[in-house]
């Protein structure tokens, strides 16, 4: 069975990595998805100029209905996930995310890649929806395009985009507009649903402290947010602007049904967070099983071919 894909000349063996975020902070958590069976590659939590701690008190919450998070953009700083990313793309094609909290800290972090030995990919996170007094930057078209349009003035390696998800079929068509005029490797999509609330039956109180329970929302929930946003943005991007379908994944079919809307590679988040690496082969299997059930033996037979009713 076929299940690879290519951006920006990259060839990826496996079309599973992990989301930003989960499983990434640390060069130990790193190197778990990297050798993780299954994986085909992999991105770094979002960094930021300096280290941060994030937001205190309890941030992360499991629940049936998926998880919830108001992490605050913690990380060990861009420097720390450079320097690994540098060490590590020997084997195998790596991304490296950035969140700046200023369209400055965005093109600072952006000249320092550039002027590196790194020569992966960087996933340039316009949808933290968890830092305090900063709203996400992905529902700013304006602001989306003026970072783009100063970026691509000096970066020159393959550069792609985490979007937050957009529940407006004219947000499809804006964000589409701003992406399309330029050079793009890729899109991920989706971030977590911003701004949720979960509550503790046992307690009457918010599953997380941050932010007065708020968080982003992932797992099952996510999933047709997910669809719709993979879908929406296969049907209206260039095609050479590949997509990283990210949201809901708990199974092989959850992986297939991505595929189907149109994603080349596939994220794991909140089902990462709860199972671990091992997940990756256990999903690789399960999607393998559901395209023999569909006679396809390359997920490039069926990607981006949903079919619609009418
Ligand atoms: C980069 C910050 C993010 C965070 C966070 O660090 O709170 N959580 C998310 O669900 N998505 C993010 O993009």
């Amino acid at each position: 069975t076929t299940m690879t894909a290519s951006i920006a000349g990259f060839t990826f063996d496996d079309i599973l990595l992990n989301a930003a975020g989960v499983y990434c902070q640390t060069t130990e958590e790193l190197d778990q998805i990297l050798e993780a069976p299954g994986a085909g590659s992999l991105v770094t939590k979002s960094a930021t100029p300096m280290e941060r701690p994030g937001n205190p008190g309890v941030r992360y919450a499991d629940m049936a209905l998926g998880s919830i998070n108001s992490m605050g953009l913690p990380n060990l700083s861009l420097d720390y996930y450079l320097e690994y990313a540098i060490a590590h793309q020997a084997d195998k094609p790596l991304f490296l995310s950035i969140a700046g909290l200023s369209k400055d800290d965005n093109l600072q972090m952006l000249r320092e890649i550039q002027a590196s030995d790194f020569n992966g990919l960087v996933e340039l996170n316009l949808s933290c929806p968890n830092v305090p007094g900063k709203p996400q930057t992905g529902y700013d078209f304006d602001t989306t395009r003026q970072i783009l349009t100063e970026a691509f003035t000096f970066f020159k390696k393959p550069l792609g985009v985490k979007l937050p998800p957009y529940f407006d079929i004219a947000h499809f068509d804006m964000i589409a507009a701003v992406l399309n005029d330029f050079p793009l490797a890729f899109v991920n999509t989706i971030n977590s649903i911003g701004n949720g609330l979960m509550v503790n039956p046992d307690t009457d109180t918010a599953m997380i402290a941050p932010k007065g329970g708020f968080g982003g929302l992932g797992g099952a929930i996510a999933k047709p947010t997910a669809l719709a946003n993979v879908r929406g943005l296969r049907q209206r991007l260039n095609p050479e602007i590949k997509i990283i379908g990210t949201g809901g994944v708990k199974d092989g079919r959850d992986v297939y049904d991505l595929i189907l809307c149109g994603a080349d590679l596939v994220s794991v988040g909140t089902t990462l967070h709860q199972e671990g690496p091992t997940v990756f082969n256990r999903l690789k299997h399960e999607l393998e099983t559901e395209m023999k059930v569909k006679a396809y033996d390359d997920v490039a037979q069926f990607r981006g071919q949903l079919q619609t009713l009418d």
